[in-house]
């Protein structure tokens, strides 16, 4: 191998160039029904070669933002833009932008393939290409089956099959998760960041953190249509990770006095239990000792992903619920 192969085998790939749009960009996106504005000054950008995780409790309004980023809802302010155009001034929307949205339209007597071959039909993409999406999203054994024998997980890949259909840059998929089984929901995982790999842009909403945090690495997260966050996973990560220390002893307030200093903040509980934090267990265990107060229980808490998503959105939740996960009992305030 000569010294200019080796310098040429070492050379990442490019992605092909219908791949690498400019990715999405929503500037002031505002949508208002009636008097109500569901959708507030949102502004964000989705990079191609990442999976972005939109998220946002019930009624955040991710849909409508999918939505008029898909051209399908007219913002009433401020655009969203797809590969640098809006997506209705693109010539051939389904080969630049695929999409999976909530509203199922599949005639239920047609087989799969049928109804991936009627979508190609309409935008002049060639039968060979239903039969990679088929392959490619495991949908081979059931190809020829009517789709209201669909389970939900079928239906699912079904969807994403259409999305795939026109080989887009950049795909927007609206809870693609939603109401699958461990298979499943791993099967999404593993195809979305190949998609990205590929150099496309992927944007796909949900309401579970914990299922972001394995599948994005960039979050948009959003609260009674307002942007609430524009991170990435690893930034959100390292912050829910700011934990406390629970303790159970019977001096509370002695040790909580011992304990008090700037940037440490104390909530009593019932029954000697402290919630601390600022500090570390092992400067509490310490404290402790050093003052001979017994200590019947010391556990540092890390928050849990979706906790801290929940604190985040807590003031943004439409339909708020009391939940024991959220609310311990014997938690203070
Ligand atoms: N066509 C419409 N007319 C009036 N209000 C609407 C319309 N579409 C959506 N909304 C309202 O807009 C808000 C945002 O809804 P949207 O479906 O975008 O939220 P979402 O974040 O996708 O919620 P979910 O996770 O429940 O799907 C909700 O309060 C909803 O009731």
């Amino acid at each position: 191998m000569t010294s200019t192969q080796r310098t040429a085998a070492r050379r990442p790939v490019p992605a092909p160039a219908h791949r690498t749009g400019s990715g999405i960009e929503a500037t002031g996106l505002t949508k208002r029904y009636g008097a109500k504005t569901v959708v507030h000054d949102l502004s964000f950008s989705v990079r191609p070669g990442t999976v972005t995780g939109f998220l946002g409790p019930n009624g955040a309004g991710k849909s409508t933002t999918m939505r008029m980023i898909l051209g399908l809802d007219a913002p009433t302010r401020g655009r969203a833009v797809v590969g640098g155009r809006a997506y209705r001034d693109h010539p051939a929307p389904l080969t630049e932008v695929g999409a999976l949205l909530e509203a199922k339209s599949v005639h239920p007597g047609r087989s799969a393939r049928n109804h991936l071959l009627a979508l190609a039909y309409t935008h002049g993409i060639p039968a060979s290409r239903v039969d990679a999406v088929i392959e490619l999203t495991g949908l081979t054994d059931v190809a020829r089956r009517r789709v209201k024998g669909f389970s939900l997980g079928m239906g699912q890949r079904l969807g994403i099959a259409a999305a795939l259909l026109g080989d887009p840059a950049t795909l927007v998929l609206d809870e693609p998760v939603n109401g699958l089984d461990p298979e499943g929901v791993l099967w999404i995982r593993t195809l979305l960041k190949s998609l990205a790999a590929e150099g496309r842009t992927v944007l796909v909403s949900s309401h579970l953190m914990s299922e972001m945090a394995l599948t994005a690495d960039h979050l948009v997260i959003i609260g009674r249509g307002r942007l609430l966050a524009d991170t990435t996973v690893e930034e959100f990560v390292r912050h829910a990770g700011a934990a406390s220390v629970h303790v159970v002893t019977p001096e509370a307030g002695t040790l909580a006095e011992l304990l008090a200093g700037p940037g440490v903040e104390i909530a009593a509980g019932a029954s000697g239990v402290l919630d601390v934090r600022g500090t570390d267990s092992t400067r509490i265990g310490a404290t402790a000792a050093e003052h001979g107060i017994p200590l019947y229980e010391l556990t540092p808490v890390r928050a849990s992903l979706e906790q801290a998503f929940m604190d985040l959105t807590r003031d943004a939740v439409e339909y708020p619920t009391r939940s024991p996960a959220t609310a311990p009992e014997g938690a203070a305030a």
